[in-house]
């Protein structure tokens, strides 16, 4: 593929010379899309590098932020969804005729990435439109934010999913980026780099478990959530997810006759929002809206991975997490 035509996160042509310094002293590695370098641990095309820095340099966390936080294809755009309809439902909305603001824009526009959206160009992006929470939202490790939890109450909300799963998703959303037909030497290249740590992101392992242990260490701060329980029992989770969040779920909202829960899990479900006018249109970061959504199954993997892949995945997992308390 033409460099040009990458999404920009993807590309080299926004450095400032103090990254380009930077960047010929970190480890590399290359896979179909480019280089890749790890900072701090993590693995970054370059443009994305540079706002992960801007990001570190600029961004001050005020004390009612929100923060989506996920590795890429593990429902970040559901959580997104969900977080704009618990807020939005405390707002007095009777008077008004006004469209549910996930009818007017694709969640990831109303909740941009820190680092590929807000912080990709410059270390003071205007952030004056935001009105109180702030909700953003980042693929970034928790180590790498470097949030002063101990002098800022912010939240961050992180959601989990199958890593194998999140293999065959990426493998989806890269085809269908890319423009490619679905091709399985993608699928086995992206398979290799997730084993050997080297992914966008990743190590897939590190990413969880810096969220993991920011969990245990900060409940009050770090939210984990599963999205293998937000399918099987959304109730439950959209409800822990409100109550962290600060707004819970009043009786009267339970008692209602088609309850506020539903309501909330039917606007954010799979069906409702890609079937949305504006996720049929449109694009956010060079991604057309619509290829936010597919399937969301749970297992989708056993449809494509072979028992090999399969086995291999679940060794590395077991010996990643080895010792850390966290099972999946
Ligand atoms: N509302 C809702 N409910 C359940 N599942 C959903 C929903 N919206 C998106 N999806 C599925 O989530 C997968 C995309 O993951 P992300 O949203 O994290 O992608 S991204 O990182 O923001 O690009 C991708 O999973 P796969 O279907 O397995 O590819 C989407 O289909």
């Amino acid at each position: 593929m033409n460099e040009k035509e990458l999404p920009e996160q993807l590309r080299d042509d926004n450095l400032s010379e103090e990254t380009k310094t930077l960047i010929s002293s970190l480890p590399s590695t290359k896979d179909f899309i480019g280089k890749l370098y790890n900072y701090q641990g993590c693995w970054y095309y370059p443009n994305t590098l540079q706002g992960v820095l801007n990001f570190q340099k600029g961004f001050k966390p005020q004390e009612t932020d929100i923060i989506i936080a996920s590795y890429p294809k593990s429902g970040t755009t559901w959580l997104k969804a969900l977080t704009v309809a618990l807020l939005e439902r405390l707002k007095d909305i009777s008077s008004s005729d006004a469209l549910h603001p996930l009818q007017s824009d694709n969640p990831h526009g109303i909740v941009p990435f820190l680092e590929f959206g807000l912080y990709l160009k410059s270390s003071t992006p205007d952030l004056t439109k935001f009105s109180s929470p702030r909700l953003f939202s980042t693929h970034m490790p928790l180590h790498t934010l470097q949030i002063p939890f101990e002098d800022s109450p912010c939240k961050i909300v992180y959601v989990c999913r199958d890593v194998k799963d999140v293999l065959v998703s990426q493998w989806y959303f890269r085809c269908a980026y890319l423009q490619k037909e679905l091709d399985k030497r993608l699928l086995e290249s992206l398979f290799e780099s997730l084993c050997n740590g080297v992914g966008y992101f990743g190590p897939f392992w590190e990413h969880v478990l810096s969220y993991w242990r920011g969990s245990l260490e900060y409940p009050k701060h770090v939210l984990f959530m599963r999205y293998e329980e937000m399918k099987s029992d959304p109730a439950v989770q959209v409800k822990r997810l409100a109550e962290f969040l600060g707004c819970p779920f009043t009786e009267e909202e339970e008692e209602e006759e088609s309850g506020s829960v539903d309501k909330i899990l039917e606007l954010c479900s799979l069906r409702s929002l890609s079937s949305m006018e504006i996720n049929k249109t449109g694009s956010k970061y060079d991604v057309h809206h619509s290829n936010y959504f597919r399937k969301g199954e749970v297992g989708d993997s056993k449809n494509h991975l072979t028992h090999e892949m399969e086995n291999k995945i679940n060794m590395i997992i077991e010996e990643k997490y080895k010792g850390s308390g966290f099972k999946y």
